[in-house]
């Protein structure tokens, strides 16, 4: 007879779903494999009357929390919910009930990622959160295991799969913006309200994660520049294709010798890049490191079942870690206090739309170092130019985007 490990899941949505689907039907495979048995023992929702069709399945569901805090026979608390700030609150009190959790929030991450670690360290409780960035990719176990003797240079990615889904869409299927998102949404790869997915902010959180786990530096929302989708026009992709680049909406970090750099938002992508094939709501997270040179990870960025599948995985490491009775918690979040500053002189090329013909002669007449090339009525690409110039151009009113080069 095999050990059980009893799990409960906060939230049954896309993720929670199908993290229970998985671990169900792959029961028998799961035991046979690491000899451990998971029992799914409660599973908080916030409205009971949607799962009516589940319980009368036989799905343990509560909408009590306390009932999964107060059971002691729970090691293992899934969290899958979303939102930061009751998601920091059940994990903390999960962690100091003696709990280990796996979570898939980014957002609690990104915020409150020190504090949770500081609290899970203090249980010897482990905290994992492989879902947490890019979905089905395992970018997480590579940072944190595989790179580890490494000095990494760049980490930049398309990590967000609603915004890389309309931008295909958009760019292929001729489709506009507002059908896309509706696609994206039914297909649950959207978060609750998709605000944060559009603006670039879910990219940023994920972004934060990586570049705390690459780079040791640790960012607040406020302190790189972030945008999204939102001023994207079909045109756009045509004027990109001309010079050479398809668009993407990328979160990008960079160590060079000016300084560090991160960022988030739509860039030119060469069309050789190994981002500008990731399509739809695949991501993919270029690393390039002093000794291993430039890899790329690619797979679906969101999700039901690729998310669940690094959830389970996750599950998973800390069944082993019970098993072996290891006391010691994995911490990959762990904080050290490297401060950082954004480089400020960085020479790029840049795709910019301006408002109208009189707008694009008035811009290229100013004094700018580098050379101008127009595209039709409202572009003009910009090689060489500064950091510092294309700020002064951001502020300047006739722009209505400005595109980097990655
Ligand atoms: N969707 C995806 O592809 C991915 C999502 N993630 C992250 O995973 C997490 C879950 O996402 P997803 O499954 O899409 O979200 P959903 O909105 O599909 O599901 C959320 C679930 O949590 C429950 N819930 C929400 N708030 C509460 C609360 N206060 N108390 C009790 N239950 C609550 C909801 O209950 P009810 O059903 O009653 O409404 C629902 O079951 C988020 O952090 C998200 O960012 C990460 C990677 C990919
Ligand atoms: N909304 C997110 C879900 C996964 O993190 C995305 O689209 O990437």
């Amino acid at each position: 007879m095999e050990p059980t490990i009893k799990v409960a899941l906060l939230g049954f949505g896309t993720v929670g779903s199908g993290v229970y689907q998985m671990l169900t039907e792959n029961k028998s495979k799961i035991t046979q494999k690491k000899q451990v048995d998971f029992e799914i023992c409660k599973i908080l929702v916030g409205n009971r009357t949607k799962h009516q069709a589940a319980i009368e399945k036989g799905v343990p569901i509560t909408t009590d929390f306390s009932e999964i805090l107060n059971d002691p026979t729970i090691q293992i608390v899934v969290e899958v919910m979303g939102s930061a700030e009751t998601a920091r609150e059940y994990i903390i009190h999960s962690l100091e009930a003696g709990k280990h959790v796996v979570t898939a929030n980014k957002d609690a991450l990104a915020l409150y990622g020190d504090e949770l670690t500081r609290v899970a360290k203090e249980n010897n409780k482990n905290l994992f959160f492989e879902a947490s960035v890019a979905g089905g990719i395992p970018i997480i176990r590579a940072l944190t295991d595989s790179f580890i003797a490494d000095s990494i240079q760049e980490v930049s990615g398309i990590i967000n799969g609603t915004t890389n889904f309309i931008i295909s869409r958009m760019s292929e299927e001729g489709e506009s913006y507002e059908q896309a998102l509706a696609l994206a949404q039914e297909k649950g790869f959207a978060e609750a309200d998709p605000t944060g997915d559009v603006e670039g902010l879910d990219a940023a959180r994920k972004l934060i994660i990586l570049v705390k786990l690459a780079f040791g530096y640790r960012m607040k929302l406020d302190d790189f520049p972030v945008s999204g989708i939102t001023q994207l026009k079909q045109h756009d992709f045509d004027a990109a294709k001309h010079y050479g680049f398809t668009l993407k909406l990328i979160g990008s970090a960079k160590q060079l010798e000016e300084g560090f750099t991160a960022r988030v938002g739509m860039y030119l992508v060469p069309l050789a890049h190994p981002l500008a094939m990731v399509k739809n709501e695949y991501n993919g997270v270029f690393v390039k490191g002093e000794a291993i040179g430039e890899t790329m990870f690619y797979g679906p960025g969101a999700g039901s079942l690729p998310t669940a599948n690094s959830v389970v995985a996750d599950i998973l490491a800390i069944s082993d870690r019970i098993k072996w009775q290891q006391t010691e918690s994995f911490l990959p979040l762990v904080s050290n206090d490297y401060s950082w500053h954004q480089a400020g002189t960085l020479v790029t090329d840049a795709l910019v739309r301006v408002g109208d013909q009189e707008a694009v002669a008035s811009l290229v007449s100013q004094k700018l170092n580098g050379e101008v090339s127009k595209y039709g009525a409202d572009y003009m690409y910009l090689s060489n130019i500064t950091e510092q110039q294309l700020e002064e151009l951001e502020a300047n009113e006739r722009v209505e985007a400005i595109y980097r080069k990655l």
